[in-house]
This record gives C-alpha cells, structure tokens and sequence, in this order.
C-alpha cells in the first residue's frame, strides 16, 4: 500500500513506513529522520521513529528501564513520545576497537568481539537480533500509522552484507521503500551516490526510491546539472537539497562535536569548562548545556600527539565524562599525563567534576573481577574520593529526579543512569551527599543518596547524567563553580526550538508531495 491519504481535510494521515539510508556515516541520517519525525508529528501524523541496530556510546535510558541510541531518543522527542527500546531493539556499544557490548531490547546480553556479531560464525546472534529486530517493529507498525527508519553507516558495505540487519538486510525483510541521503560538504556527492547504487543487488536498487543531497552552501544554479545527470543516470529522483546549518544544537549519536583547544578568546565568557575526551567516553550529551551556555568556554580536551608538551588553557572546572570502558581510560589517562595535570588544577584551587566512570576513576579502586569491560583485573583509582567500586553484571538502567544540595541551596534536577558498577564509601558515611534521588514515579521513602562533594568541596561527583539538562541544578553547579547570576539555559526548550527549525527547513528544501508519496 502506498498513499498519502488524505483522510479529513484538516488532519492527512500517512500509512506505512521509509527507511533512510546515507553513504557514509553523519551523512545526516539521524538529522533528517529526527526533522521528519517533527515535520509529520506536527501535521497530527501518528508518527514513530526506529533504527534496527545502532552502535553508539552514547545512550539514554527508556520509559521501560532499557537504554536505545540517543539518536533515537531526540527523534523519539521529535515526535513527542518517551523513549521507548522498540525504538532501537539493537545497540552495540564498543568497550574497544574490537569488542562491544550487545544490547537488546534494552537489556545487556553480552560482550562480543566484532568478529563474533559481524563475521561468519555470528548467525546465531544475527539471528536472534533480526528476531528482536522484527518483533519491535511489527509492534511499532500496530502503535503508530508511519514508522521513520534510520539505517546505520551506509548499504554498500559489501563485506557486511551477509545476515544484515542495520540498512538493506531489513529493509528487505520490513519491504519498505528506501531514500539515501548524501553529505555534500564532504565532497564527492555524485561518487558516492552512485557508487553505493551500484553495490546495491537489483533487488535493493529497486528498493532505492530517491536521494536527498545534504549541507549544501553555494549556488544552487552551479549544482543544478549535477543533479539533472544524476536523475537522469540513476533514474530516481533527488527529492531536495538541504542547505549547511550552521549552529544547528541537536544531540549528536556518537561524533564528539569537536570544539579545538584554543588560547582563550571569548572575552565575555565567564567560567572555563574542559571536558577530557577518553577513547571510550560516553553520554557526552551531558556536556551539551554547558557547550552552549553564552558565559562558559567550553572545551573537550582530546589526545595529543606530543602528550607532554600539551597545554591545556586555564580551567574553573574539569569534567572527567562517564567511560564505557572505566579501566581503560584511566590508563589511557595516566598515559597521557592527565592525572597530573587534574592534580595540579585541585591543588591551585580548581574544581572537578566526576560523572559516572568519571566518579569511580576518582576513587580508590577500581574492580572488575568479572571482565565485564576488559580483561578481569582491578585498578588503582585517581585517590581522589574514598570509596571503591566493583563492576557488576547487573546494570543499573533508571531515570531519577531529585534535589541537588549544594552551599545550603537547593534545586530539582531530573536525569538518569547508566552503570554496571557499584560504590562503596571506604570510610565514614556519605556525610556531603550533594543528590538526594527518587527513581521516577517512585514514591519518596524510596529516596536514596547519591554522588559526593568533597571535604574541600573542590570535586563533586555523582553516577546521575543529564544534570546540567535541569535549569535550576546547572545553575546551582555553576554558582557553586563561581559563577554567580549563571544564565538558565533550557536544553529542552533548545531542542524543541532546534526541531522546529529543522523541520521548517525540510518543508521548504524537501519535495513533500513526492515524499509522500513514497511512503509504503
Ligand atoms: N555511564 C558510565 O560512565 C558507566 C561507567 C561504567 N562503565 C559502569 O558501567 O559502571
């Protein structure tokens, strides 16, 4: 069935699905499906967004206590629906180059090496996550009147091809039409548009309904016979160009928005933030309200080539980010010197801020007698905080609102958390707790404490991520850091703004009509 159904002549229902495919990875798939979500949310479509398979460090934890791709979460929003593991039934989360946690359905089932999912004896698992794969969908297709799939990396990974379940593999086994979506600014749109046709089997370029060129800056009438030979050679329509969007503040799936250390230059800014990008960093969308407050410098401070000589600019505060791989990246750290330099900062009065992996790198232990992340083995943490922590196979998967108390003050915050470890204070008790937490919709005497402030009250450090998402707590931190009047900035109110935004752009550079139309 394919219609643009025009049921009442306010309110036009759409009916089925289409899947976005991109030549390569960012070329703007989770973008256009989260501007999609909103453009046909907002028209009163009952509209729901879905990735098969994601391979992503950075997650967020769903209505129904699992964790999907971030990415999915904000086209979850989009649409205005919680987030739901239906949404992403598989995630791979890599705890190393070679080897990533499977997630399915929400819930961690195992830790595989890259050649066991994805090579010739990974069947059984390719199986049983096509399984999972289908059974999320055929229940999305139930709930909501049109599905908007996001395909992961790109289709013509021929090596990949085989019991694929992310791009073409499904979209064979949901039979829906496909568009694929090309990053101009990279260069080489035609090559890749055609090329990744031409690695498609005659079955799949079938299935290939249209293109959509994306981040195009210049002048449209130099392009223009570009885009008639490729109608032309391919046979199939480009159904818009969307222009580069500058400043466009959406939660990235994975890419580090990559801010360069430079010597200070934003003379109004008032506070100084450095973020310390690990190799396994996770749910860096934590840092997103911080990126974009108008009085922080924000930086992510990543590897150097020439570690030692590496100069960081003066900090107010240093954030040590969750880690999907806690062990590793304190290593990593020390190898790069970093531990030193965190020192340093503590020792001339900087604060630091711990969350999640950050919060346990600081302690005095880390345990993983299990090899839950990486070979089983324990580490010796930074020695900042007293307490240890022990790597479990239970992970922890809930979304918590609560008070943050922080200088007699107070303020709401809502967030969530992502572990397998557990913390234990290795002397007195949490005397300086600075969150008292409820899991959500549960009632107050289920009330526990949470993260620690220092006796200095230099670190501060908790398991919750999304904290600075809550006006008030970000606030509270910031004054706490020694900013006083911070501004509020309302990361959700950003991201609705963002969508509509988003949005307004695909109706005015997307042919609707013909989009439309596709829908299968
Ligand atoms: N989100 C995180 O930082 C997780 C920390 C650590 N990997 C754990 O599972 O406990």
């Amino acid at each position: 069935m394919s219609l643009a159904d025009d049921q009442s002549s306010t309110i036009p229902q759409l009916y089925g699905a289409l899947m976005v495919q991109g030549t390569t990875s960012d070329a703007g798939k989770s973008t256009l499906v989260a501007g999609l979500c909103r453009v046909f949310s907002r028209q009163h479509v009952n509209v729901a967004p879905f990735k098969p398979q994601n391979m992503a460090l950075n997650s967020a934890v769903t209505v129904d206590g699992g964790e999907i791709g971030r990415a999915q979460a904000l086209q979850a929003f989009a649409c205005n629906l919680p987030p739901h593991t239906d949404f992403n039934p598989v995630l791979l989360k890599p705890s190393s180059d070679t080897g990533a946690q499977v997630i399915i359905h929400g819930k961690a089932l195992t830790t595989l090496e890259a050649k066991a999912f994805f090579g010739p004896q990974s069947q059984g698992y390719k199986t049983l996550a096509l399984a999972a794969v289908m059974q999320s969908y055929r229940r999305l297709q139930q709930q909501y009147s049109l599905v908007v799939i996001e395909g992961a990396g790109s289709p013509a990974e021929i090596n990949l091809r085989e019991g694929d379940i992310a791009n073409m593999g499904f979209a064979e086994v949901a039979d829906c039409p496909v568009i694929i979506i090309a990053d101009i600014d990279k260069g080489g749109v035609f090559a890749h548009l055609v090329g990744t046709l031409a690695l498609l089997s005659p079955n799949e370029q079938a299935r290939v309904k249209g293109f959509v060129i994306n981040r195009f800056r210049g002048d449209m009438s130099l392009l223009q016979p570009g885009i008639d030979w490729l109608e032309q050679y391919t046979n199939k329509p480009v159904l818009g160009v969307l222009p580069y969007l500058h400043d466009l503040h959406l939660d990235a799936e994975d890419a580090l928005i990559d801010t360069p250390i430079n010597p200070l230059t934003d003379t109004s800014a008032r506070l100084t933030v450095l973020v310390l990008v690990y190799p396994r960093i996770s749910n860096h969308t934590d840092f997103d309200p911080l990126r974009l407050h108008p009085q922080i410098d924000f930086h992510y401070v990543s590897m150097q080539s020439d570690a030692s000589s590496a100069v960081w600019p003066h900090a107010d505060i240093i954030i040590l980010p969750g880690s999907k791989n806690v062990r590793a990246d304190l290593a990593f750290m020390r190898q790069q010197g970093w531990d030193i330099k965190l020192k340093h900062h503590l020792r001339y009065g900087g604060k630091v801020i711990g969350i999640c992996g950050g919060y346990q790198m600081m302690g005095e232990l880390i345990d993983d007698p299990l090899g839950i992340e990486d070979n089983a083995g324990c580490s010796d943490g930074l020695g900042l905080l007293p307490i240890t922590t022990v790597l479990t196979v239970s992970k922890t998967l809930t979304q918590v609102r609560g008070h943050l108390r922080l200088q007699d003050q107070q303020a709401e915050f809502s967030g969530y958390e992502i572990h397998c470890g557990e913390s234990s204070l290795t002397q007195g008790d949490l005397t300086q707790p600075m969150l008292i937490k409820h899991v959500a919709d549960q009632p107050l005497p289920e009330a526990k404490l949470d993260g620690l402030l220092s006796n200095d009250q230099q670190i501060l450090a908790t398991y919750i991520h999304g904290l600075f998402d809550s006006p008030q707590a970000c606030q509270l931190i910031l004054g706490w850091a020694g900013l006083t009047n911070a501004q509020h900035i309302d990361i959700n109110q950003i991201r609705e703004q963002q969508l509509n935004r988003l949005a307004d752009v695909l109706e005015a550079h997307l042919d609707m009509n013909t989009l439309k139309g596709l829908i299968a």
